[in-house]
């Protein structure tokens, strides 16, 4: 099987790069220069050049503040972009594996968000994910939506490596402690990715479609996650890093954020049987490779 996956560098398409041929399936990313989302002219004929079983679409705008002062530049990529590839995909008669965010909610339940709960994105980034989900559920019925957050890896700019950047510098950080979620690692995002696309790719069945929500086990607020990764470096033989938890409103940023980003798994674990490990034994083994083994 061969799958095409949008994107060069990031994490999602490093980690199925990394991934793809120990489960025996080829993968190849489609990204600038030849495909630019921002340019859906370019991401037809990019696509049908790969000869893919099936189209992740895994490339995104995904600068959460930036994108308030880039809201076209952002809907471009995240809305139309994606419309294009799933478009592409379903021209060629692939299923497309489509990436969205826990950013759609505005994080108001008290429970984990279930597939089905109401939408309503506080920010640019997820209006444009969220209207990335529809444009791809209307350019094709042959689509699973995988919503993921916090994304972590070894690979690319995410919250493990700015901690580790800023305890080389510092002594403590200041982290908001009132943002509840699931830090998921890119790695195990990429096996459930090729899990599901195997699934597609096998036959028509619809009940395999759809939205689905992929937590890891286990549950934190960035605050928690930094004195894991802190706790992590240190075993390491890292530069020790305490974390002050503080509020969202002593953090002022450009784009708001949901108190609540937690995903319920049970969908995808009855209907495609994944469930994905704990985070902390995730971030032991991205931090295994960013730092070296624990001794
Ligand atoms: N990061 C996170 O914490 C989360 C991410 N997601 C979603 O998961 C998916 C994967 O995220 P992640 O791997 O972290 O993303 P990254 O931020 O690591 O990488 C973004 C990727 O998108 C590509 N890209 C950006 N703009 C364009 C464009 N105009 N044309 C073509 N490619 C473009 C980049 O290309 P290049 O390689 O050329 O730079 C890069 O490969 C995205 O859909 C994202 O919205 C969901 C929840 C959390
Ligand atoms: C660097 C830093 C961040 N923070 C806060 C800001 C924010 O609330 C939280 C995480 O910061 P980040 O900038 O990594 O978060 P952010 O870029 O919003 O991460 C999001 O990215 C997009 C793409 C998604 O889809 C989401 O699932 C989520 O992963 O930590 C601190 O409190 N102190 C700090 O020193
Ligand atoms: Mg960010």
């Amino acid at each position: 099987m061969r799958v095409a996956v949008t994107g060069r560098t990031g994490q999602v398409v490093s980690a199925l790069v990394e991934r793809g041929p120990l489960a025996g399936i080829d993968v190849l990313p489609v990204g600038r220069p030849d495909m630019d989302l921002a340019d859906p002219s370019s991401v037809a004929r990019a696509l049908a050049a790969a000869e893919p079983d099936v189209i992740v679409s895994a490339a995104a705008y995904t600068a959460v503040d930036k994108a308030e002062s880039e809201p076209e530049l952002a809907h471009a990529i995240n809305a139309t972009g994606a419309g294009a590839v799933a478009s592409a995909a379903a021209r060629l008669g692939v299923p497309v594996v489509h990436l969205s965010t826990d950013y759609v909610f505005d994080g108001s339940k008290s429970s984990a968000y279930r597939e089905d709960d109401p939408v309503h994105p506080l920010g640019v980034y997820g209006t444009s994910k969220l209207a990335g989900e529809r444009a791809v559920a209307a350019a094709t019925p042959d689509h699973a939506i995988l919503r993921v957050a916090w994304i972590f890896s070894p690979f690319g700019a995410n919250f493990v490596r700015t901690m580790l950047r800023l305890s080389e510098t510092r002594d403590v950080v200041r982290i908001v402690a009132d943002q509840q979620g699931g830090p998921t690692s890119a790695l195990d995002i990429a096996d459930a990715v090729l899990t599901v696309a195997t699934r597609l790719r096998a036959g028509p069945v619809p009940e395999l479609r759809g939205i689905f929500h992929l937590p890891p086990a286990g549950e934190a607020n960035w605050a928690s996650f930094a004195e894991a990764i802190f706790a992590g470096a240190g075993k390491r033989g890292r530069n020790p890093c305490a974390v002050e938890p503080i509020t969202t409103a002593d953090y002022p940023t450009p784009a708001r954020r949901p108190a609540n980003s937690r995903l319920a798994g049970e969908r995808i674990a009855a209907i495609h049987g994944i469930a994905l490990p704990d985070w902390r034994d995730s971030l032991e083994t991205c931090l295994d490779r960013l730092l070296g083994p624990a001794p």
